[in-house]
């Protein structure tokens, strides 16, 4: 599965915090994230990321059109929900995508852990059945 992490500035310890409870699941999925986001997990956890621009720079608009292509199946993303970003069309354009294709869309840890454990279990698995489909 192609899985997405995304952290808002003061969110990014937290996400560092999960990806590193989670390595082992996360370490059987391919991985991407905003500019520096996918650094930190990079350089903290060791994990294989790839890379786009930093969110304020277009970086959720990049993940948005892999969602658009059916090429991304789950985003976590820890937003701040008490800073207001520059960016903000762009992250609510993001989220909105997620629903628009029925991406599993996790925006804290609380969900975040759910999906995870569900994605270990099988729950996303027609994501895969979807892929074939397309
Ligand atoms: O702003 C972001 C998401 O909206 C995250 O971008 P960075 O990972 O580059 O900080």
């Amino acid at each position: 599965m192609k899985i997405t992490l995304i952290a808002h500035d003061n969110k990014k310890d937290s996400l560092i915090q999960f990806v590193t409870a989670y390595r082992d699941i996360l370490a059987e999925h391919s991985l991407y994230a905003t500019g520096t986001t996918g650094q930190r997990v990079i350089d903290e956890t060791g994990l294989p990321v790839t890379r786009f621009r930093s969110g304020p720079l277009g970086g959720d608009q990049q993940i948005g059109s892999m969602i658009a292509d059916n090429d991304m199946d789950m985003i976590i993303f820890f937003r701040d929900p008490l800073t207001a970003q520059p960016h903000e069309p762009d992250v609510s354009a993001l989220i909105r995508l997620c629903d628009v294709y029925q991406i599993p869309l996790a925006t804290n840890m609380g969900t975040a852990e759910v999906l995870l454990k569900g994605l270990q279990e099988g729950f996303i698995d027609w994501r895969l059945i979807e892929e074939r489909r397309n």
